[in-house]
């Protein structure tokens, strides 16, 4: 279970915040698309979860332990529960599949084996059993620079299945990828969802696609929800409220 409560996060000189009291609990096996302008905060609320961004104000919870306010040591620990896609993969181009996979593992791996390239058997395994999982393993010893989008965006799902995570945080997933393979990524994460029940929380451009994935769509504008609930939901008025046009960010 995530609990957010009062999140607020206003970056330094900006002149008001790009969250204004966000409160969202999110259940285990949820899949969640976040929709709104460019702007709205989307991005921020995605990353004050793992705190790759710090917030202002406000607490977060995950499966009962808080993640505001823990120790660098700690928050590892539990981000390593927690998986992070981003739109333009976040791979190590140079480095082959494999080695950006098993990375997936630093969390629990001496950094000097992952510097070195050494690592167990058991590991390489489990690594080539994810790109199995993600349709890939043939590209296991090619180069990410050398890969499609599509591909990397594989490459960077299978290295978060080496976290074993209980959730899935994507910052605009698809958004580099053309709609064949957006969609193909998305039927992945949705198999993943319902298969292994991993909580799903996505920021989407399209429309179409969040209310075609997702069980649960929270709509942000101006740093705040104007929209939470069931994608039928989603109606001509909802879309007016989630993409006002006086918005910042035209
Ligand atoms: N590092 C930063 N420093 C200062 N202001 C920032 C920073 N990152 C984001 N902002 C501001 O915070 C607000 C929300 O930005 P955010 O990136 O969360 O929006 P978004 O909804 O994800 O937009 P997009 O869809 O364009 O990525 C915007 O006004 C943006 O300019």
């Amino acid at each position: 279970m995530l609990e957010i409560r009062g999140l607020v996060k206003r970056y330094p000189g900006a002149a008001e915040p790009a969250l204004k009291g966000i409160d969202l609990t999110v259940a285990p096996g949820e899949f969640v698309a976040v929709l709104g302008r460019s702007g709205a905060g989307k991005s921020t609320l995605i990353r004050c979860i793992n705190r790759l961004v710090e917030p202002t104000a406000g607490t977060i919870t995950w499966n009962g332990q808080p993640i505001t306010g823990l120790h660098p040591r700690e928050l590892l620990r539990v981000r390593c529960g927690i998986g992070m896609i981003f739109q333009n993969f976040n791979l190590i181009p140079r480095l082959d599949v494999l080695t950006n996979v098993i990375v997936g593992r630093m969390c629990t791996l001496a950094l000097w084996r992952s510097l070195l390239g050494v690592f167990p058997p058991k590991l390489i395994e489990e690594a080539m059993a994810a790109l199995e999982r993600v349709g890939i393993a043939h590209l296991a010893h090619r180069r990410v620079e050398e890969l499609s989008g599509g591909q990397q965006q594989r490459v960077a799902i299978a290295r978060v299945l080496m976290q074993k995570p209980k959730m899935i945080l994507g910052d605009e997933p698809v958004s580099s990828l053309d709609p064949v393979t957006a969609r193909a990524i998305l039927d992945f994460l949705k198999e993943l969802n319902e298969t292994a029940g991993i909580t799903m929380i996505l920021n989407l451009h399209d429309v179409a696609l969040a209310k075609a994935y997702a069980t649960r769509i929270v709509g942000l504008a101006r740093g705040m929800i104007v929209y939470d609930g069931p994608p039928e939901g989603v109606t001509d008025d909802v879309l007016a409220e989630i993409y006002p046009l006086d918005a910042v960010g035209v």
